[in-house]
């Protein structure tokens, strides 16, 4: 689909590539992350990785369009994962990765000035809206 190869990174994926794959949260399940729906808003790039003992920071630089739904502690998706975002500086999204996380998915092997498809959380847009037809 034109909509998805424009907006996501999996036009530069090739055969064999590794992408991360999570099973649809069933409606009774316990939620341990959060509201992903899988529909990409963009792509970030890795500006920076900063692997310390016990985690690793990875940061991205996001679309501008996409900061307003971004909060410090918040939750965003990047590669389809859901991550909890550690520091928030205008565009630049800092996540910490515990190596759980490193090894099940593909950010073990993401290299800085790779680009990852962004989800922001949803609940922010639907509050953006209601809040915009308000007033
Ligand atoms: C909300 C959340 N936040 C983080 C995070 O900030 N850092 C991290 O390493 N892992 C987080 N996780 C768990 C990952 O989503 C999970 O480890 C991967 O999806 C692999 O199953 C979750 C669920």
């Amino acid at each position: 689909m034109r909509i998805t190869l424009d907006t996501t990174a999996l036009s530069g994926i090739a055969v064999g590539d590794r992408v991360n794959l999570e099973r649809a949260l069933r409606a009774d399940a316990r939620l341990g992350g959060h509201m992903l729906l899988g529909h990409v808003d963009g792509t970030a790039t890795l500006v920076a990785v900063d692997a310390q003992e016990e985690w690793t920071d990875l940061t991205f630089d996001i679309p501008a369009d996409l900061e307003r739904y971004v909060v410090r502690k918040g939750s965003i998706a990047l590669n389809g994962t859901s991550l909890t975002v550690a520091e928030l500086e205008g565009t630049r999204v800092t996540v910490s990765l515990i190596p759980t996380t490193l090894e099940e998915t593909t950010f073990g092997s993401l290299a800085v000035g790779d680009t990852a498809n962004v989800e922001v959380d949803v609940i922010g847009k639907y509050v953006e809206k209601m809040l915009g037809e308000r007033a």
